[in-house]
């Protein structure tokens, strides 16, 4: 079937396609049934017929009956089968109208029109599947190639019908869903009989078709999780091929027993090498299907084959100090988590009348903190030894390269060779340079501003402070945000305020579904100067008047976006691949509207950006793993591949996994340096959206890579010890940064007791890969942790 408009429902999208929004189809159009018949050299001529559909409502049974088959086969597919000169074997599934006239008595139904195309299908039990969640339409489980392939289109399509965002666009029974085509068992122990009961032996009175070989009925297939394997589909596939080719054979000596339509002399062999050809071309198209559809977001890795299989996490995988140390973390937490889980379960808490409120509140997890205070002197102790020192205890511990590092010398070039994007592009600061212009002329290769830096104030007054003159759509990446012109050629980019502060990443979405949090954008930068990183552009929460400060200085397809919401707040949604429509509409109250505005990075004339898909990327879907999740020596395979095998990178990559675990980012697919800095510079922190959603869950996958690698820069390790020993705890250091901001309180409360909770945990994480060695004499096979 095929709709004017295309189907709003079931939709084939592209992985190029996944950005656009599939429920823009507002009207499916007209509907039309095609009829045709196809052979291995294409369509056959004459065999189209298309109908104009009766009705809308999706069931086609309205259009499309056994009459109109009938009529088809009869005056258009068999003199197309008559002009093509040679034997052929036809193969149908099982649907009702096949069978003329319809009957739903499977057993007793005449079949005038192909006879004995139905094989063996007609004494299977009846399956329901499910049509746009309200009519129940039974049809016949399939064991023809053609409704094999239709159960996995459903199956596929259903998949694809989630965005990226996660969202389904069809109602999807999954009970029906999950059930798997029957395997053979049924028809096994059918006679082998032609659907109107005559025995089919007893109309060969030639020896019977010899059995072919089938693949072992499968005990049991699991869907999700755990995801489908390659594997697993191409069983399924070889599967559905066997029990096409049975079908088909029987279909023929049906036919060649009555003598009917398709009398010929193509031996049997040749009728089963023809069958099982056509199932394994369109078993091949299912799978190349299935495999452009199933790849990720975007791009290819070098790292991970694009339809490389998926392998399953061995939790007990050797090299794995990741998984023991979670192992070890779950135990030693699980009485915490289940607190904490209570909390979570609300989608949304029930927000205390003010942050203060809350503040007041006694903290919950008291009795936790007041447990004896570990102040991980053992890790101290390794940060005192020398470098002799270490790698004695290196050797000891039979580890191939130390846990804790003193970057490569990268601390000293900071003062000797560490040039700016001044000196570099040869643009020296002049006399009236704006305060933008300074900032990037004095982003150097190791960092974005030195920790002294007197710019970054500056820069954070005037973003919230200095009159907005434009106002128009960022391009790139997947939410709306605004580049806000300000004067003296200041720019900004603007993140808009979509939901409360307590608003909780919701149960069921992934973290590619979150919410985007303009807090979250200005909370991750003081986190990042507070660790010593200072790799964020400066950001700054400003309240806005949407009307005079947006509205006003919009223009174009911008400004024809904003309207009045029913409760007559002033709202826009702007252009971009997702959430910007009525539904998903930004509204002030009823003009005011807060958000965050990050200092505009240098242009890609003074400063082009490279970007790299980060090696811990998520798989971004929903079924699928990461090949770090199933890897066991990942980390190895990591450090083998420039620009990890040496210098600052992969150091910079846990600096990155500590920032993120801090505040619960696990939207790092990509990140971005500045080309000229070469290779030996840092990434860039970007796009913070998605931290600070679940304040009451510490996600440690996130720790991957400092626990896979066992390994931390030594100042980053120092900062954070400086953190939990005190006195100014990482929350508290936070909440005193943040209490600048014009949009203060930024955080709610949680998220900053959280931070301190997860500096000890990435302590203790550290502290397992420096005790996990001393274990390596009794393990095999580990020399790498
Ligand atoms: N401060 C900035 N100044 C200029 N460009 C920026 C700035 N921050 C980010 N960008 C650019 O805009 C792109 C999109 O930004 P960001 O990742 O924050 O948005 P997003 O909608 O969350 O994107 P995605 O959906 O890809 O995660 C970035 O990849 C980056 O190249
Ligand atoms: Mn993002």
């Amino acid at each position: 079937m095929v709709y004017q408009n295309g189907s709003s429902i079931r939709r084939w999208v592209h992985d190029t396609d996944l950005k656009s929004n599939p429920t823009k189809i507002k009207s499916e159009g007209s509907r039309f049934t095609i009829l045709h018949a196809g052979c291995s050299t294409g369509f056959l001529d004459g065999c189209n017929n298309f109908l104009n559909s009766k009705n809308n409502d999706r069931d086609y049974h309205e259009t499309m009956d056994g009459t109109n088959f009938q009529n088809w086969v009869v005056n258009q597919l068999i003199p197309a089968l008559g002009k093509l000169n040679q034997k052929c074997v036809v193969v149908l599934d099982t649907v009702s109208y096949h069978s003329y006239p319809p009957s739903n008595n499977l057993e007793t139904r005449p079949t005038l029109g192909l006879p004995c195309a139905r094989g063996a299908a007609a004494h299977q039990s009846p399956k329901t599947f499910h049509h746009n969640g309200t009519t129940t339409h039974p049809k016949t489980v399939a064991n023809s190639l053609i409704l094999a392939r239709k159960y996995q289109l459903r199956q596929l399509s259903h998949d694809e019908r989630t965005t990226p965002e996660g969202y389904i666009h069809e109602h999807y029974s999954p009970k029906s869903a999950r059930k798997l085509p029957k395997s053979r068992s049924v028809d096994e122990e059918a006679p082998r009989r032609c659907p109107d009961g005559t025995d089919l032996e007893s109309l060969s009175p030639r020896s019977p078709v010899p059995p072919v070989p089938r693949a072992p009925p499968r005990t049991k297939l699991k869907f999700s999780p755990p995801p489908e394997s390659a594997a697993d589909r191409a069983d399924k596939g070889s599967e559905g091929a066997t029990r096409v080719s049975t079908d088909s054979t029987e279909t023929v000596e049906c036919v060649r027993a009555r003598g009917n339509m398709f009398r010929g002399g193509m031996k049997l062999k040749e009728r089963f090498i023809l069958g099982a050809s056509v199932a394994a071309v369109l078993f091949t198209f299912l799978l190349v299907v299935d495999i452009q559809m199933d790849l990720g977001m975007s791009g290819h890795h070098r790292l991970v084959p694009s339809h490389g299989r998926v392998k399953y996490v061995q939790e007990d995988a050797a090299g794995s100090a990741y998984n023991s140390f979670r192992k070890r973390f779950l135990q030693k937490t699980h009485s915490a988590s289940s607190t904490n889980a209570s909390k979570e379960s609300l989608p949304i808490e029930p927000a205390p009348n003010t942050l203060k409120d809350l503040s007041e509140k006694p903290a919950s997890p008291g009795k936790e903190a007041k447990e004896k205070h570990d102040d991980f002197g053992d890790l101290m102790d390794y940060i005192m030894l020398d470098s002799a020192e270490r790698e004695k205890h290196r050797v000891e511990i039979d580890r191939v390269h130390p846990v804790i590092q003193k970057s490569p010398g990268w601390e000293s070039l900071k003062v000797v060779g560490n040039p700016t994007i001044g000196e570099l592009r040869k643009i020296a600061v002049r006399e009236n340079s704006t305060v933008l212009e300074k900032f990037h002329l004095q982003i150097s290769q190791h960092e974005l501003y030195p920790a002294d830096s007197e710019l970054v104030d500056l820069l954070i007054h005037e973003m919230a402070t200095e009159p907005i003159v434009h106002v128009s759509q960022k391009t790139g990446g997947t939410q709306l945000k605004l580049v806000i012109d300000y004067p003296n050629s200041l720019q900004a980019l603007f993140k808009p305020m979509r939901f409360p502060r307590e608003q909780q990443t919701l149960p069921n979405h992934f973290y590619f579904t979150d919410f985007e949090r303009h807090n979250a954008e200005i909370a991750a930068f003081h986190l990042d100067r507070l660790l010593g990183f200072r790799r964020a552009m400066p950001v700054t929460g400003r309240l806005l008047n949407m009307t005079t400060e947006l509205y006003q200085k919009a223009e174009g397809d911008l400004l024809k976006t904003f309207f009045v919401s029913p409760s007559d707040n002033l709202c826009f949604h702007g252009k971009c691949t997702y959430y910007c429509d009525t539904s998903h509409a930004i509204c002030g109250t009823p003009d005011s509207l807060e958000g965050s505005f990050a200092a505009f990075l240098p242009s890609n004339e003074i400063a082009a950006r490279k970007v790299w898909r980060h090696p811990w990327r998520r798989s971004y879907h929903k079924r699928r793993k990461a090949q770090w999740e199933t890897e066991d020596n990942y980390c190895s395979l990591v450090r083998e591949i420039p620009p990890y095998d040496q210098g600052r990178r992969l150091y910079d990559l846990m600096d990155m996994a500590v920032l993120d675990f801090l505040m619960g980012n696990m939207d790092r697919h990509h990140y971005e340096t500045f080309r000229l800095f070469g290779n030996d510079t840092f990434p860039l922190h970007l796009d913070h959206g998605r931290g600070f959603g679940r304040p009451f869950h510490d996600e440690l996958s996130i720790l991957a890579p400092i626990l896979q690698c066992c390994m931390l820069r030594q100042s980053t390790l120092q900062t954070l010890m400086a953190f939990h020993n005190g006195p100014t705890k990482l929350g508290e250091a936070l909440s005193q940064s943040l209490a600048k901001d014009p949009v203060a309180p930024v955080l709610w409360e949680p998220h900053l007791e959280a931070l301190d909770r997860r500096v000890e945990i990435i302590l203790r994480g550290i502290r397992d890969c420096l005790q996990k060695g001393e274990d390596l004499g009794s393990e095999t096979g580990d020399e790498d942790t």
